[in-house]
């Protein structure tokens, strides 16, 4: 794959629990295209979280590369690491982690705020109504269903522009139909946005969604899918 943005070689992470070792990643090599929808899936304690980590510079491995939009995550100062978060990466976790005091818009804008960057208003109103949500702009987290909320999350990942979004069981709060849709929506706003979607799931219907599907067991990959051509 000469088209990727995120690429991790020969990746361990190994935690030590007493005599024994828990191999949670056992030389992994993974890589995601440009504008790639890649879901991974696998059996709890497979060790998809721990990779997910990994890639978006929340944890360090034990041994072995990390590669992301042509940075290398091992050879960044912690501060370094931290503004790659804030401008590389949109996270999405099964709980939407939504300020309850802000309203939907200021929860969308509230990353790029932090972050001392201009907030491109006419891009904010685009996701909003790509996700169904500009009625619900001055609204509270708290006033919104669960597949709302799980839309003004992802908006709020997209709306600061990264290059990538980790999304970690996004649906797992959720409905089967609610599921449905909220992951249709996130699919076409990152391709809309040029951005690549790295989704962890244990639902096989969703990961149907991707255009790839790769398979962990134990801290390895078993199957990494056909190469993406797009
Ligand atoms: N901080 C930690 N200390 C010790 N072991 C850990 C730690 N974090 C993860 N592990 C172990 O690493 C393995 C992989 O965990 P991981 O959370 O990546 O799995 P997962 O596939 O995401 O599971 P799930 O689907 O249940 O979230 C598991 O055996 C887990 O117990």
């Amino acid at each position: 794959m000469d088209n990727w943005i995120v690429k991790t070689k020969n990746l361990k992470k190994y935690y030590q629990l007493g005599k024994n070792t828990v191999k949670a990643l056992d030389g992994v090599d993974f890589a995601a295209a440009e504008r790639e929808f890649v879901a991974i899936i696998g059996k709890s304690g497979s060790g998809k979280s721990t990779l997910l980590h990994m890639i978006g510079g929340l944890d360090e491995p034990t041994s072995g590369e990390v590669y992301v939009d042509g940075r290398r995550l091992a050879g960044m100062s912690r501060e370094q690491l931290a503004v790659f978060r804030r401008r590389k990466v949109g996270f999405v976790f099964q709980s939407y982690n939504l300020v309850p005091d802000l309203n939907v818009y200021e929860n969308i804008v509230l990353p790029i705020e932090l972050d001392g960057r201009r907030i491109d208003r006419a891009f904010v109103d685009e996701i909003l109504s790509l996700l169904a949500l500009e009625e619900k702009r001055e609204a509270l987290p708290g006033t919104l269903s669960g597949g709302q909320q799980q839309r003004v999350a992802i908006a709020r990942a997209i709306a600061s522009k990264p290059a990538i979004i980790l999304a970690d069981e996004p649906t797992g709060n959720l409905d089967t139909a609610t599921s449905h849709d909220v992951m249709g929506l996130l699919k076409v706003a990152a391709k809309q946005f040029q951005q690549t979607i790295i989704l962890i799931t244990h639902d096989s219907d969703i990961a149907q969604m991707a255009d790839r599907i790769v398979h962990i067991e134990d801290g390895r990959i078993v199957k990494a899918g056909d190469t993406y051509a797009g």
